[in-house]
């Protein structure tokens, strides 16, 4: 049985994990290209603990630019299986109002142009993405939460837009009218790519804004995120706390099997493998490889 280690993804506002102890920080390099900042590793009660700031310390790094991979699989090697994504979005619903984490279980992919895979042409893999967020990591969330007297809506669809402007009306309308719940730029390709390389995904989605259908409310803007996402960071950082402190020490099975993803999904015959490719595979996909 693997050792349980939690990842934490700080998006917009998070870029630092208060309580983690006993740090030290190691840029891990991978072949996928340069992760967004060094890891932060750590641990909180008996939990190891693993942080990287999604945009890089001082936010240097836009949502297209952001090397999904390389973070993914820097996580990967150092150990995570099990990733928490803590990320701004703008709400399409009237109830989700700004200050409120949303635990979304579904994610809509509008992004275009970015690396969204590991696998490819030398190794074809397809995994199941039907239920791209771990139900039991987020009933681990939302228990936390509970105990910690944070209100949570549990349940929502995210839809993931390429930006970095933000959406027309006539956009902010049709997601509302389609149903979709928030909005952010950064959890796709981040939850495909955490489904390939087996590591279970959730994400805390930190309302900061009614991006721009709201009639009562401002367009969104910056400086709304960062006000919002200030106010958030303490709350935040102690629902990770209990998470962190509450987890078990072992990995546990996950009911929508993002533990066991790879296994049948690679379809590649081994005499037709890549070998650079298959050598790039070493950490994501290294448990079915390497049999
Ligand atoms: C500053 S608002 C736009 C920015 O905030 C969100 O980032 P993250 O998901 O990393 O918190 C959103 O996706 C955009 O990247
Ligand atoms: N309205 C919005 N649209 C896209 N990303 C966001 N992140 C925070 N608010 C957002």
């Amino acid at each position: 049985m693997a050792a349980a280690v939690l990842g934490v993804m700080g998006g917009s506002g998070v870029y630092d994990l208060p309580g983690l102890e006993d740090v030290r920080e190691e840029r891990i390099g991978s072949p996928w290209g340069e992760p967004s900042d060094a890891l932060r590793i750590g641990r909180i009660g008996e939990t190891k603990v693993v942080f990287l700031a999604r945009h890089g310390r001082g936010h240097r790094l836009s949502p297209s630019g952001i090397d999904y991979r390389a973070n993914i699989d820097a996580l990967k090697r150092a150990g995570v299986t099990d990733l928490i994504s803590l990320s701004a979005c703008g709400s399409f619903r009237d109830e989700l109002h700004p200050g409120l984490f949303v635990l979304v279980d579904q994610f809509v992919d509008r992004t275009h142009g970015r690396p969204s895979s590991f696998f490819g042409n030398g190794c074809v893999a397809h995994v199941s993405l039907a239920h791209p967020v771990g139900p039991g990591l987020q009933r681990r969330i939302a228990a936390a939460a509970e105990a910690e007297d944070i209100p949570v809506h549990r349940g929502g669809t995210y839809v993931c837009m390429e930006g970095p402007q933000f959406s027309t009306l006539a956009e902010s309308r049709t997601y509302r009218g389609l149903g979709y719940d928030v909005i952010g730029m950064t959890n796709m390709p981040e939850a495909k790519l955490a489904r390939e390389a087996e590591i279970t995904y959730a994400t805390i989605a930190m309302v900061t804004d009614y991006d721009c259908w709201h009639p009562g409310h401002d367009a969104v803007d910056v400086a709304a995120v960062v006000a919002v996402a200030r106010a958030n960071a303490d709350k935040a950082a102690r629902l990770v706390a209990r998470i962190a402190r509450d987890f078990p020490r072992d990995r546990e099975a996950c009911p929508a099997g993002s533990d066991r993803a790879l296994d049948g999904a690679i379809m590649t015959a081994p005499q037709h493998r890549d070998p650079a490719l298959i050598a790039k595979l070493d950490a994501v996909a290294g448990r079915v490889l390497r049999g």
